[in-house]
């Protein structure tokens, strides 16, 4: 063959590899679609009471009836009050424990601080014989037996931490039942690991003391199928309750490249917003961070302390119950402060860096408002923070793809962050009532098409990895902007087409900022157009050759999806939160500011209508910037107001708004008689906004702030 015809024929044959590798992308998009319709198609099945097919026989299963009458139930209504000091069953609960009780395998799913705990420990009191727990931290252990044991009830934990009488106390109680042990709470590593725990639990099995076992962990759809199978209770009742926590405001904020801004950005959120020292938890990435921030907190005047599985027991238990005691009022952990903390009265959590899944978030943030009360998830992301976590977890299972996950519900500036919760968990959706900032505070988002700065991106990581160069996601940052500014002086742009929230095309030369790139890398890591590969260093200290430290880096290369950008068959569209000085100078006035009659009442009733619709925040009915915008335009009509605040809340509360914009809004001179001297209605002087021109609904534009 001559060289031009292999020349042909390899480029025929390359071609060929780019058609069969979009196909693979293309079936593995479409598997993936896949596997999530059918999650929800089960997660629906299960919410629908219709007769089931017995997997394991021909038969048809009627689904029992769990909520009818029980021998059992004045017995169990008593412990519940008595004990528990429960008045009554929250959903599910109640069937739940009658399943149990009936002998059957149960499958409970349940939200964070729905009460699950109850469903095992009320029948393991009625129950004879002895109840065993694996739960999987120490933290909720001990949580749960001081709870039983401070309301009398025989409940005994065997872990690392058990001294030597307590545990020939428990193992006789198994062996001979002689001792009166109800709950006996056990770690998965006591199961897997100590041979005579389990010789003494056959026994006790054996001799019928076993009254249940409970499992106390968290289940998304792959996890709940691994367990029924795993534990053989393929005949399991599932009883799913949905995962949604209505009292719960979750936001996501940008983070400063600052450690120091950080700390004051949380220390002045706490302060602002919790000023009578309510409760609330900070997470952190690392150990030695919790104990930076803690003490960073502290020297901005807040109380809060640090809490880490690296401490010893009794100083971690100190720290605890200081905190359950409210002498503390911010606990600064890591994720080993977690798991079914059970402090009713926890009005705020703080990522100071983002979780390592979904699933862990939603742990975490579980933790606040279990009292049912409005509390606030605010997480602090930065993308510099994705290669740190990524080099953490791309050893386990499916640890990048969970990560993944967890990122794009920080990245997203449009969507409702509720409903990446009921993504994960396979639930349908529910309505979020403005309880995220995604859907509260419409935040001015602009698309930008950054394909140009991708381009540039692939060609400079390429480049790179032709001459078997390292490059990091912020290292490849900084060659972006240096490229920019030979560009720049070269007077060639980086054009970059702008398309306004209106759709119109504009183009411009607009220059992403630095945390806009990392953004576009990230948002491209999770386009697969590139990758994160880790490298273990492996760091040995010369002088020390016995001590080696690893570290593990994550590099980026050029990803499967990077020719679809080169070829121009896709373009790469970035989601930029815009904020104009005016908008940012209401935020703050609003929220430091003083307030108009109209104002004041509109503040008044949005409060109103908050509790009306219980477990709300009166910022998810009207934002301060909604209040501002009202007060300035005075809608008359529930045209005008719709599209201040948008179609649902116009449709939910636009009539009692506009009666008191019709009220109030009349009079301009703030002393207006309107109010007739109501009582807490005193005016206060309005500060004059440092702009002058009237307040103007805010278009979406291409400034750069
Ligand atoms: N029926 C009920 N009525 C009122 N409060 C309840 C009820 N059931 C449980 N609780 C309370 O709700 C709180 C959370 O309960 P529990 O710890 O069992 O939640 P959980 O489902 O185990 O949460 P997590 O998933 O975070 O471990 C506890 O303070 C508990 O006393
Ligand atoms: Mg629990």
């Amino acid at each position: 063959m001559e060289a031009e015809e292999i020349a042909a024929e390899l480029q025929k044959v390359e071609a060929e590899i780019h058609d069969v590798e979009d196909q693979i992308r293309d079936l593995f998009e479409r598997q993936e679609k896949l596997y999530e319709r059918q999650s929800e198609l089960k997660a629906l099945l299960e919410t629908r009471p219709v007769a089931v097919k017995d997997v394991s026989s021909s038969t048809t299963v009627q689904v029992e009836d769990w909520s009818g009458p029980f021998d059992w139930d004045s017995q169990a209504d008593d412990i519940r009050f008595n004990v528990f000091g429960i008045s009554s069953y929250r959903p599910n609960q109640r069937e739940i424990i009658n399943a149990v009780m009936s002998g059957r395998d149960v499958l409970v799913i349940m939200a964070a601080g729905g009460g699950k705990s109850l469903c095992y420990q009320l029948p393991a009191i009625l129950r004879q014989g002895i109840a065993l727990v694996v739960s999987p931290l120490l933290s909720l252990i001990q949580d749960q037996v001081m709870g039983l044991v401070a309301s009398g009830i025989p409940a005994f934990m065997l872990t690392s931490t058990t001294n030597k009488e307590d545990e020939k106390f428990i193992y006789k109680a198994l062996e001979k039942g002689e001792e009166d042990v109800k709950l006996l709470y056990v770690t998965p590593e006591k199961i897997s690991k100590s041979k005579r725990f389990m010789s003494k639990l056959e026994k006790c099995n054996h001799a019928a003391r076993l009254s249940l076992i409970s499992i106390d962990a968290t289940a998304t759809m792959k996890v709940q199928n691994d367990l029924i199978e795993m534990l053989h209770i393929p005949k399991c009742i599932k009883f799913v309750s949905t995962v949604n926590r209505p009292n719960l405001f979750y936001m996501v904020q940008e983070k400063s490249s600052v450690g120091k801004v950080v700390i004051d950005e949380i220390a002045e959120y706490i302060k602002e917003s919790y000023p009578n020292k309510e409760s609330g938890i900070v997470y952190c990435f690392s150990r030695k961070e919790c104990v930076q921030v803690a003490s960073e907190l502290c020297e901005r005047g807040i109380s809060a302390d640090y809490y880490h599985a690296d401490m010893d027991v009794n100083a971690r238990e100190k720290v605890h119950m200081r905190w359950s005691k409210n002498k503390l009022q911010v606990i600064v952990g890591t994720v080993a402060f977690g798991m079914g903390i059970n402090k009713p009265d926890v009005r705020f959590i703080i990522h100071h860096s983002l979780s390592k899944s979904m699933e862990t978030y939603y742990q975490e943030s579980g933790r606040a408002g279990r009292d049912g009360l409005p509390s606030e998830c605010l997480l602090f992301f930065r993308p510099a923070d994705v290669p740190r976590q990524s080099s953490m977890v791309f050893h386990e299972n499916s640890g990048l793809q969970n990560l993944y996950d967890i990122v794009r519900y920080c990245q997203s500036k449009r969507q409702c962050r509720r409903s990446a919760f009921f993504q994960h968990f396979a639930e349908p959706l529910q309505e979020c009532n403005g309880m995220c900032d995604n859907c509260a505070f419409s935040s001015e988002v602009k698309e930008v098409n950054a394909s140009g700065h991708t381009k540039l991106m692939i060609s400079l990581v390429h480049d790179m990895q032709e001459k078997d160069q390292r490059v990091t996601m912020l290292q490849l940052v900084d060659r972006v902007k240096n490229k920019q500014k030979q560009l720049d002086t070269t007077g060639a742009k980086l054009f970059v087409c702008v398309f306004v929230c209106g759709g119109r095309n504009l183009q411009s030369d607009l220059e992403l900022k630095r945390e806009e790139m990392e953004q576009l890398v990230v948002q491209l890591i999770l386009d697969r157009v590139l990758n994160f590969v880790m490298m273990c260093l492996l760091a040995v200290k010369k002088e020390e050759f016995q001590h080696t430290a690893y570290a593990t880096n994550a590099y980026v290369t050029v990803g499967p999806s990077a020719n679809q950008i080169l070829q121009g068959k896709k373009i790469i569209k970035m989601d930029v939160a815009c904020r104009t000085k005016e908008l940012d100078g209401y935020r703050k006035s609003i929220k430091h500011g003083v307030t108009s009659v109209l104002e004041f009442k509109l503040d008044e009733l949005r409060k109103k209508l908050a509790c009306h619709d219980g477990g709300i925040f009166p910022h998810s009915i009207l934002s301060g910037q909604h209040i501002s915008i009202i007060s300035a335009l005075k809608p008359s009509s529930i045209e005008e107001l719709e599209k201040i605040i948008g179609k649902l809340k116009t449709e939910k509360y636009g009539d009692r708004i506009i009666e008191e914009v019709k009220k109030y809004g009349i009079a301009e001179d703030p002393n207006c008689d309107v109010l007739n001297g109501e009582p807490g209605t005193e005016i206060i002087p309005r500060k004059k906004l440092k702009t002058k021109k009237e307040v103007v609904l805010i278009e979406s534009s291409n400034d750069e702030s």
